[in-house]
């Protein structure tokens, strides 16, 4: 069932081949002169070649000399190396933020040289533009503002938003991601100030899927805020109310998503940071009438599902023995609950067995275990409550300690938004686990709210455990040339992928079996030897490569359900007659590069 063969092991290499044939087609632009060079999406600031400078009334703006494309790349990352050097012995934050702003403001000014010192430089800035930085310019966000990015559609907006959405410069948009700021990361309503999460997100599509940055659209619905401090702010960007609720809130989604569908049909909305009742209430009322998806309930679930695959490897076993796993998962919200009804549905797809597919899951929420006997048990955990009569010695309410002492986990995956929960007791107590090697899954983000760190995992837990985390940790030296390897259990590795997969089929709607086939591509991405070692998820480093082959998968399994209308000049005939390769080939291709194109201007 599950495709564990790999690709060629040149698979970097054929990624930069197919990367190095792109010829940059000519780029029509309406502007002229200094317009242009204030337009982020055009300039490319000294390095106009003269006879541009020429056609776009360039010459005398700009000082003489040309500088390349490379110059310019080096002379930026010689200004971060030193940012770096200057601000070392600062603290955390200081640097965290020295270092977002330097790379906002390219962001600002030049996005094609900021696309490309993102993509080559990923590593080491999807912690700055993604978690766990994004966190902290999410919550200063109003101190640090600007200039504006994106949209805001706000409650004072209701009424207005069809005309509204035709001020948006861009003809095209592919991706949107909207939140409405309700639970930015694990740090709560943070309201307008949440706009840095879309922000993040879309720049991890133009760097790991290529998405054009001129087709993104990051979407703020601004419906007040519950955030007491935030409404106190005098500083305080976004509306000062409570927060709409009920239908008022839904008919501002409603209108929002209306007046997206009728400028752009085709355009995808990623669902972002929404608070859990809205996170399911949104998904259910728009996934079968527009291209949606909601990332934090179906992209962690698809990143979790592979992690808890390849952990069920790495413990030697077959993926057969995956539903054997006794997984206890921390957390009860949008995501928690994303992640084991998609385990369930795994599980029923292994055994066919509906009755018992959740027996070996365990979940807790803020009031501890749930069991059947919880007042007021929400309906969306309802199917995985256990009996109480079947957990001997485990109550309503158990402790994470004692679920933990009795169930003897093999896997601990925690979505709770609650740093440290899995503390020295409970780490030490997973030591007797029934497990050969368990895993540890600290999901939440960003850093501060990882259910432990990496650090603390090794050092309670065992040398032998597998580790992931939501935000990036250093791998842990374990002494005599051991290495503890630390994952990034992140939807990063899925989200790019599906909106690829779903733009270039054309696809009407994403469905399960789309993030299915998207989870699948991702749990038989690694070799079985970087398995053995702890490692689960592919480096950051190759992300456009494995987002391509997952964009790939989701595409295929559009076509097998029919509902992949082409795109752009490719039909569904063709994408149909497509072989595997063909589809990631097509997929590479288009993937937008970071690289000057030559302007012409057009009237
Ligand atoms: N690594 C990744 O890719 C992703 C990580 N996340 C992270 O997951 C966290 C939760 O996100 P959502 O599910 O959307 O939030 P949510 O607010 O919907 O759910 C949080 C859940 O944690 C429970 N909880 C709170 N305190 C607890 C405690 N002390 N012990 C046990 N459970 C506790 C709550 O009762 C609730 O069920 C956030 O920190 C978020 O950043 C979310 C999506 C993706
Ligand atoms: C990664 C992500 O989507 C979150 O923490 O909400
Ligand atoms: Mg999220």
């Amino acid at each position: 069932m599950w495709n564990l063969t790999r690709f060629a092991s040149s698979r970097l290499s054929r990624t930069r081949r197919l990367f190095c044939s792109a010829i940059p087609g000519p780029c029509i632009v309406h502007k002229r002169g200094t317009d242009i060079l204030h337009d982020p999406w055009f300039n490319k600031d000294t390095g106009f070649p003269l006879t541009e400078r020429d056609r776009l009334g360039l010459r005398g703006l700009l000082p003489p000399r040309v500088i390349s494309f490379e110059q310019q790349y080096d002379r930026f990352m010689d200004s971060y190396h030193s940012l770096e050097k200057n601000t070392k012995g600062l603290p955390d934050s200081v640097v965290a933020l020295a270092k977002w702003r330097i790379l906002n403001r390219l962001h600002d000014r030049n996005e094609t040289l900021y696309y490309r010192v993102l993509m080559d430089n990923i590593k080491d800035f999807a912690p700055i533009i993604y978690t766990p930085t994004v966190g902290l310019v999410c919550q200063n966000y109003s101190g640090l503002f600007r200039r504006p990015r994106g949209m805001y559609f706000s409650a004072k907006d209701k009424g207005e938003m069809m005309s509204m959405i035709y001020n948006w410069p861009s003809q095209h948009v592919d991706m949107i991601v909207l939140t409405d700021g309700s639970r930015i990361l694990g740090l709560g309503d943070l309201g307008v100030q949440g706009i840095g999460i879309p922000i993040g997100k879309l720049d991890m599509y133009v760097a790991a899927a290529g998405i054009n940055p001129q087709r993104i659209l990051p979407v703020m619905l601004d419906v007040g805020t519950n955030n007491q401090k935030l409404l106190e702010d005098q500083l305080y960007l976004g509306l000062r109310q409570p927060r709409l609720e009920g239908e008022e809130y839904l008919s501002i989604v409603d209108e929002f998503m209306e007046a997206v569908h009728t400028r752009w049909p085709k355009a995808i909305v990623q669902f972002e940071d929404f608070q859990m009742k809205w996170a399911f209430e949104t998904l259910d009322r728009y996934r079968k009438r527009f291209c949606m998806f909601n990332d934090d309930i179906q992209g962690t679930a698809g990143v979790a599902l592979a992690g808890l695959l390849g952990s069920a490897r790495a413990q030697g076993r077959s993926l057969a023995n995956f539903p054997d796993q006794k997984i206890v998962v921390v957390g009860a919200g949008s995501a928690g609950l994303g992640v084991l009804s998609t385990a369930v549905q795994a599980v029923v797809r292994m055994t066919g067995k509906h009755e018992t597919a959740a027996q070996n899951f365990f979940l807790l929420d803020k009031d501890g275990l749930v069991t059947k006997e919880r007042k007021n048990l929400n309906p969306a955990a309802a199917p995985f409550a256990k009996d109480p009569g079947q957990i001997v010695g485990l109550r309503e309410g158990a402790s994470l300690l004692d679920v933990v002492k009795k169930v003897k986990p093999d896997v601990l995956l925690g979505l709770s938004g609650v740093g440290g929960v899995f503390n020295e007791e409970v780490l030490k107590a997973l030591r007797e686990s029934d497990s050969t090697r368990p895993a540890i899954f600290a999901m939440s983000n960003p850093t501060m709210n990882a259910e432990c760190t990496a650090a603390d995992a090794f050092k309670h837990a065992g040398e032998n455990i597998v580790f992931a985390s939501g935000s990036p940790f250093e791998n842990i030296q374990l002494g005599n040339g051991k290495v503890g390897y630390v994952n990034q259990a992140n939807n990063m590795y899925l989200f790019p992928g599906i909106g690829l997969g779903s733009l270039v089929s054309g696809a009407r709607f994403i469905t399960d079996g789309m993030l299915q086939a998207a989870a699948e591509c991702l749990a038989s991405y690694m070799r079985d030897e970087e398995i053995q070692k702890g490692i689960l998820y592919p480096s950051i480093s190759s992300i456009r490569h494995i987002t391509a082959e997952v964009g790939a998968s989701v595409l295929r399994a559009a076509v097998g359900e029919g509902l992949a209308e082409g795109h752009g000049e490719v039909g569904p005939k063709e994408l149909a007659h497509m072989s595997k390769e063909e589809t990631v080939e097509y997929v590479f291709r288009n993937m937008w590069f970071p690289i000057y194109s030559p302007l012409v201007h057009e009237k």
